[in-house]
């Protein structure tokens, strides 16, 4: 868990509550951190154009926290490449931290698309920054990836490691992390967390919130949810004839509840930090998985086979990725807690329950 008091987005009092802007609020990770936001005392604004989510979402997070927190919740419909949506946000209220998720983040789509990408991406970032600059907001946590490492020479992947993106997607993380350094460059008062998350997989232990991608989806672990509710006949394993421990390639999952606790150690450190400029932080676990120890976790939790077909390589992959966590853990005094086992028992608790996502049934997906 992120270290900080129990109570530490309520600066001392009812009238000094931190308030924070979440971008991207009612998606996947967006719904795990402002809910974690809100138990820790923070006030959240949430702000998303649900082009990769729904109102259900922030629905379910009220029911999770209660009526009391519910109340330190609020939503703005927006979108971020529209500079009035957001004026209409800054004039809402004064905030005293922006959390940056909105984004569009599907590599494939990204390469048939990038000038949505970088549309929305890129200009939603943009727009962002200046509204916060002319509104006296100088304090943003920015979700990054480990895409930025491109397939990286040297595991583990350390913060001060060669960049590369590999595709459109990858470029606009790597674009929006350059900008962010230039600009903490020329105005040296603004605080700047650049977070690159490894592979967020899992959901909250309720079962309540979870990823609810549209159509086939392309990860690892929402796909084999879909095969084990019956949404998909069988999981293509892309590759299997890597240098690993059986031939299918490594990440490194972490659990989407470590990585809201993550966003909050970020902004508790911007908080104290007043000098810390623009720095870059691995939200990861350290430890590799490959897939098929993955698919056998996910067995594990619920209770069947998973049937598979071993398929070439899918082209862009690389064979092993997993984050050095030592500054994270260093710095932000932050460090995952769960492993692949609770990841696959929350990621399978909210198929249960959820089998067609947030969207009830099969009819009325996407
Ligand atoms: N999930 C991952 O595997 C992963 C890995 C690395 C980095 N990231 C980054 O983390 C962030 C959050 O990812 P997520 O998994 O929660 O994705 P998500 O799609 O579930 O959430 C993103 C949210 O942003 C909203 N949004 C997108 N563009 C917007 C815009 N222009 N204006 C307002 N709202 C907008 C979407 O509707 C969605 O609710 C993204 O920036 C993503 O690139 C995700
Ligand atoms: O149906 C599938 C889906 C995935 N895989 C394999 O599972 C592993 C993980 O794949 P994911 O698509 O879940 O995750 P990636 O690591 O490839 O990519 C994700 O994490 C990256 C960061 O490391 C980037 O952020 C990227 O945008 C994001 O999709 C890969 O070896 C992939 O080939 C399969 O075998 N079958």
């Amino acid at each position: 868990m992120a270290n900080g008091g129990a109570d530490a987005g309520n600066g001392g009092g009812e009238g000094t509550r931190r308030s924070v802007l979440v971008t991207g609020g009612a998606g996947f990770i967006g719904t795990h951190t402002a809910l974690q936001l809100l138990e820790k005392g923070y006030d959240v604004t949430a702000v998303d154009n649900f082009h990769n989510s729904v109102p259900e979402a922030l629905e379910r997070v009220r029911h999770i926290v209660g009526p009391a927190l519910s109340t330190r919740l609020h939503f703005i419909l927006g979108d971020l490449t529209i500079k009035e949506d957001l004026e209409k946000v800054f004039a809402a209220k004064r905030y005293d931290a922006v959390i940056h998720f909105a984004g569009l983040k599907a590599v494939g789509e990204s390469v048939a698309h990038p000038e949505m990408y970088n549309r929305n991406n890129i200009v939603g970032t943009v727009n962002l920054y200046d509204a916060m600059k002319e509104h006296g907001c100088n304090k943003l946590v920015f979700s990054s990836s480990a895409t930025v490492y491109g397939q990286p020479e040297k595991v583990p992947c350390v913060e001060d490691s060669a960049l590369k993106a590999l595709n459109p997607y990858g470029r606009t993380k790597l674009y929006l992390e350059e900008m962010l350094r230039d600009y903490q460059h020329a105005n040296p008062e603004g605080r700047t967390i650049l977070l690159r998350y490894f592979n967020p997989i899992g959901a909250h232990e309720s079962g309540e919130i979870g990823e609810d991608p549209r159509g086939i989806p392309n990860n690892l672990l929402p796909y084999i949810q879909q095969v084990a509710v019956g949404r998909l006949p069988v999981l293509n394993v892309y590759g299997h004839d890597y240098r690993t421990r059986d031939g299918t390639a490594v990440r490194d999952y972490i659990h989407v509840v470590d990585l809201a606790s993550g966003h909050i150690a970020a902004l508790e450190k911007l908080f104290a930090t007043p000098d810390i400029g623009c720095v870059a932080y691995n939200l990861g676990t350290g430890r590799g998985t490959t897939v098929l120890e993955m698919v056998h976790a996910f067995e594990k939790a619920y209770g069947k086979k998973i049937p598979i077909k071993m398929c070439p390589r899918r082209p862009g992959d690389s064979e092993e990725v997993y984050a050095s966590t030592e500054k994270a853990e260093r710095e932000l005094g932050w460090r995952a807690q769960y492993g692949v086992e609770e990841m696959c028992r929350d990621q399978w608790k909210w198929a249960a329950k959820n089998p067609y996502g947030y969207r009830g049934s099969a009819d009325k997906k996407d």
